[in-house]
């Protein structure tokens, strides 16, 4: 089950990162999204990335081209036909199983397809499609073209020869794959759940969130947990903490916190609208 093309839908943060890797690593890749401007801001964002890779001498100016080359970018949904589909959509479960519906009629029967979600069940998402077998989670972090761990999750369905493929395909466009259960907010969202929670916790009683990140990152985080959420996106990052604490049970310690709610209606939502916790528009 080799997987040599990939069709990626939603062109948002994790969509145009997971094109760019599959791409850079000699696949074939349909980028689909319907917002024209999102699609158009991927292509801008890859170009900027692989130019970036050029100047640095990482990448020879050609094998940019090349990369970019790959990707048909594309608005249109007959064009999402492929040997594995990856979706980064909005993370909501009937966005996402209407897309897989539409998309198992115009794909043949060997197409995997896999979500990006953080948190929401596989098995779910599989149980509402002809071939739950063919459907797995194939989680990348952000920002995908550096992070090499990939959450490869077998739903209660999952064929096993997908998961293998899926494993094979991560180790294939230069990942690490972990192999994991299909669990609320799987391996990494789950463990990370308290850094976020505890963090907005001491933040509600008045620590200054600058405070809290300074002192984790001189403990050795990469990022302090403000930083982090405005990485990962705050309309994300709140919409994992609620998927985690419902399918949890609702326990207290890891209720969402008012201060990520509001950053989200507020339209805050990180670095991908210029401020989030920080302010990234100068
Ligand atoms: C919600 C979910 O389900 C899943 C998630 O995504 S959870 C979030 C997972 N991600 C993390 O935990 C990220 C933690 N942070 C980090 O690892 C690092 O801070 C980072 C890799 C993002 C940046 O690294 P840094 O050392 O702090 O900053 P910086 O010096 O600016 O960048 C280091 C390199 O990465 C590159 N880089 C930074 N951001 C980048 C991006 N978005 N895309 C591509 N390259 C990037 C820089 O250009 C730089 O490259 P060189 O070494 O060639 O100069």
């Amino acid at each position: 089950m080799e997987i040599n093309t990939v069709c990626v839908c939603g062109a948002g943060t994790m969509g145009s990162g997971i094109a760019q890797v599959a791409a850079a690593a000699g696949k074939s890749v349909v980028l689909y999204e319907l917002n024209g401007a999102v699609l158009e801001k991927a292509r801008a964002g890859i170009a900027k990335n692989l130019q970036t890779l050029v100047e640095k001498g990482k990448l020879e100016a050609p094998a940019a081209d090349h990369i970019i080359g790959r990707i048909r970018f594309t608005s249109s949904v007959d064009d999402c036909v492929a040997d594995l589909v990856v979706e980064a959509i909005i993370e909501k479960m009937e966005a996402k199983t209407a897309l897989f519906a539409r998309l198992a009629g115009l794909n043949g029967p060997q197409t995997i397809f896999a979500s990006n979600t953080s948190s929401l069940s596989i098995s779910a998402l599989a149980s509402t499609l002809p071939a739950p077998g063919r459907v797995a989670g194939l989680h990348f972090f952000n920002p995908a073209p550096l992070m090499k761990l990939v959450e490869v999750v077998k739903g209660k369905d999952t064929d096993p020869a997908v998961t293998e493929a899926l494993v094979a395909f991560t180790k294939a466009v230069g990942k690490v794959p972990v192999v994991c259960a299909d669990a609320p907010g799987f391996i990494v969202n789950r463990v990370a759940r308290p850094y976020y929670i505890e963090s907005l916790r001491l933040a509600e009683e008045g620590v200054p969130f600058e405070t809290i990140d300074r002192l984790l990152e001189a403990q050795g985080f990469k990022m302090g947990p403000f930083k982090l959420m405005d990485l990962i996106g705050n309309d994300v990052n709140y919409a994992v903490s609620c998927s985690v604490y419902e399918q949890m049970g609702n326990p207290e310690r890891l209720k969402p916190s008012n201060i990520q709610k509001e950053r989200v209606e507020s339209g805050n939502l990180g670095r991908k609208t210029g401020k989030g916790y920080y302010d990234y528009s100068k």
